[in-house]
């Protein structure tokens, strides 16, 4: 289980996240909606390690996480992925497709080429893309390059916030598919953020609002 427990985060003084509780279980699909700026984006960078909180404790299958980005180790960190909602504010202009997908594992110094293509035909993503720069492809298929990325070191939780947001239904709908097959078949845990709650019921194992919190 990865779980967030009594977080509380600031941005000055305001806190954003109040003594909030979470948990993404392994093998599901865990829903997370609610209003814009209620903190879903903070809560899911926390718990991606990627921000660390004012107080609260968060731990990946019951072990504690005691430094934040560069600092966690490096099983930690790269046992939790990201996806974001923007796919050019997330990648390196100057790479190709393939070598964003093959970015975590270049990073972790086990380059496998041979799974840069497996990874963008399981995204769908055509041979004749992954030369490109992000500048020659369009939203949707960066998107699925950064999925691609995201799944290439096998993470045990997935956190896919607004992924599909900027895309068309059916570019959303393979790509949700996808992540529910990587569920499938490594039963990873998914949190799945968004505000479209339509989208989250048909998604999503179960679904929390996040204002339902106590904040
Ligand atoms: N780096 C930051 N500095 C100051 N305030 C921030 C920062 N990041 C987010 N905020 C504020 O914190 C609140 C929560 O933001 P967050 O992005 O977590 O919400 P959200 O629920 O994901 O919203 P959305 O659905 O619009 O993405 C917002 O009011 C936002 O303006």
């Amino acid at each position: 289980m990865l779980e967030a427990r009594d977080v509380t985060v600031r941005y000055g003084r305001r806190a954003v996240l109040d003594g909030v509780g979470f948990a993404v279980r392994p093998g599901r699909v865990t829903g997370l909606g609610g209003p814009s700026g209620c903190g879903k984006s903070t809560l899911a960078r926390v718990l991606a390690l990627m921000l660390r909180p004012a107080s609260g404790t968060v731990t990946v299958d019951g072990r504690p996480v005691r430094g934040w980005r560069q600092r966690a180790s490096r099983e930690l960190r790269t046992s939790v992925a990201l996806v974001y909602q923007q796919p050019r504010l997330a990648v390196d202009p100057r790479l190709t497709l393939a070598e964003i997908i093959a970015e975590p594992r270049a990073a972790v110094g086990r380059p496998a080429p041979e799974r840069t293509g497996a990874l963008a035909a399981e995204v769908g993503l055509t041979a004749d893309l992954l030369t490109r720069r992000p500048h020659e492809v369009s939203d949707g298929q960066l998107q699925r390059a950064c999925l691609a990325r995201a799944l290439s070191l096998e993470p045990r939780y997935l956190i896919c916030d607004e992924m599909t947001t900027m895309l068309d239904a059916s570019t959303q709908a393979h790509l949700v598919a996808v992540v529910t097959a990587y569920r499938d078949r490594t039963g990873a845990g998914v949190l799945a953020i968004s505000h479209d709650d339509v989208l989250l019921n048909r998604w999503a194992d179960s679904v929390t609002k996040f204002d339902q919190f106590s904040r």
